[in-house]
Formats: structure tokens, sequence, C-alpha cells
């Protein structure tokens, strides 16, 4: 049988997967070519030739250097980019094609995993963080706010005192709100609890509005804190990964 490599280009990494039971090989989007090259060799040094990547991506720089990498090194696989339209999922956003692919994919998954046209609401916590709502198998449409890194680099471009943290790892975060006690643990409890505790509240506001929804969760900035989520809640850490091999069984 045909391997299928899935692969999920965001604006921080690209993550793929040779298998739905395989480790996802999460790559530094900011590596240098050459680093980026080696791992994806290293993950798919065992894939047999003739293999399909099947690529949910919503960073073209990216997706077209990936594309030539594949070409060169792996000259019998082919290249597939999931497009809007392989998607079976209604939306009621105005440009179907502007909205994010990822947003798409991870909502029609979202639909799938709740079953039964049950509403789903899903949350991916990135670059950007998105929260997007299905009901009764339609996408509603959703929200788009920057990721924890983007907040911290933009907090410190704007201003003149404060510096950038967005490399700095995430500090412990509890149920309550902590305080810092210095600029630098101010400015990272600041925005890593602004992301959590704006997160859980606009969520549990779509969930009044949408009674029975099923909350999924993934992405990066969720690595550190899913814990902390409401218990009810799904956390997925790779939750487009597995939606690109969903996604396969019904091309
Ligand atoms: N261990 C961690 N703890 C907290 N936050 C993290 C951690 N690792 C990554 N992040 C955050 O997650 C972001 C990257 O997440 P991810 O790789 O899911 O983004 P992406 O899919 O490339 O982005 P997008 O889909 O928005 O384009 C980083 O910008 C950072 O804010
Ligand atoms: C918001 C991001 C960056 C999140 O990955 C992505 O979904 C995207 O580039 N979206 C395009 C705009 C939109 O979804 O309306």
């Amino acid at each position: 049988m045909q391997t299928v490599v899935a692969v999920d280009i965001g604006n921080s990494s690209i993550k793929l997967a040779v298998d739905p039971k395989a480790v996802v090989v999460v790559v530094d989007a900011s590596l240098p070519d050459e680093g980026r090259a080696q791992l994806i060799s290293d993950a798919t040094r065992d894939v047999g030739s003739r293999s399909q990547w099947l690529v949910c991506s919503v960073d073209k720089v990216q997706t077209e250097w990936l594309e030539a990498w594949v070409l060169t090194n792996r000259p019998n696989d082919s290249f597939h980019l999931v497009a809007a339209n392989e998607i079976s999922l209604a939306s009621h956003v105005r440009d179907r094609e502007a909205l994010g692919r990822d947003r798409l994919l991870a909502s029609w998954y979202a639909a799938d995993q709740a079953g039964d046209g049950a509403n789903a609401i899903v949350v991916d916590a990135g670059t950007a963080v998105t929260i997007d709502v299905v009901l009764r198998n339609e996408h509603l449409g959703g929200l788009i706010f920057p990721g924890t890194a983007t907040c911290l680099s933009a907090v410190s471009s704007q201003t003149d005192a404060l510096p950038d943290l967005a490399q700095q790892p995430a500090p412990e975060l509890r149920t309550e709100v902590s305080l810092g006690l210095s600029t630098e643990p101010a400015i990272l409890l600041g925005v890593h609890q602004l992301q959590l505790f704006g997160i859980v509240s606009m969520v549990r506001s779509l969930e009044q509005q949408y009674p029975d929804a099923v909350v999924y969760c993934c992405g990066g900035a969720f690595a550190s804190v899913h814990a902390l989520l409401p218990e009810s809640w799904s956390y997925r850490q790779h939750f487009l990964i597995d939606a690109i091999f969903r996604l396969k069984q019904s091309l």
C-alpha cells in the first residue's frame, strides 16, 4: 500500500508523520534550509518510494521550499496540497478560499470526531490562535488573534523598555492568576495568562451559545498548559496531522 506522509505547514513549524501511529516530527520553520532538510530527510528515511505527501498549508514560502525538496530528493513521490474543495464542510465565511486551510480542515475533522452532527469548537493555539465553531456540520465562522510568541514580539517592538521574550520558556501557570515581581516575569505571565484565560473565557461563552459542543484544543502553545484546560475539553496535540490521515480515507 502507498505510504502517506501527512504534513501540517504553519507559520512557525512544519509537522509531519509517516503513519497515523508514528511520532510527529516538528521542524522549526526558523531553522536554516539545511537544518530543516536534515530533519525531514531523517523522518522519511525508511519510507518507501512512490509515497504520497498530503499537505495542509497556510504558509506559501515553506510549501514551495518543501515541494522543491521532495522533487529533488524523492522524485518518485507525489506532493498533494489539500484544496478547499476536497474538505466536505460547508462554511458561512464569505470567501472559502481565503479561510485558512488549517481552520477548515480542523473544523471538518472536529465535526467528524464529535460525530452524529454534534456541535464542535476547535481551538488551535499557534503563531496565531484560531477558534472555530461547527454547528450541525456547518462551519459558522471563527476568531483569530495573535499567539503567545507573536504577542511577546509585538509588545517589545511597540515599546521602548520591554525586551523581546518570544524565545523564553513558558512560565509555570496555575488556575489562579499569578503576578510577576519584575519586568520579565510580568510580561511572560501577562502574555501566557492572557492566552490561557482569554481562550478559556471566550470558549466558555461560545459553549453557552452552542450547548453540547465538543471542544478540541491543539497547537504548540497548549504544550505546557493543557493540564489547566477544563476537564471536558479534549486536548489533541497534533489534531491537524490526525485530520490529514482521516481526510486521506475520504479522498
Ligand atoms: N513548549 C511551549 N510552551 C508554550 N508555548 C509554546 C511551546 N512551544 C511552542 N509554543 C508556542 O506555539 C507557537 C507555535 O505553535 P505551532 O507550531 O502549533 O504553530 P503553527 O502551526 O506554525 O502556527 P499557525 O498555525 O498559527 O501558523 C509558538 O509561536 C509559541 O508561541
Ligand atoms: C490564522 C492562521 C495564520 C492560523 O494558522 C491561518 O489560518 C491563516 O493564515 N488564515 C487565513 C485567514 C483566515 O483564516 O481567515
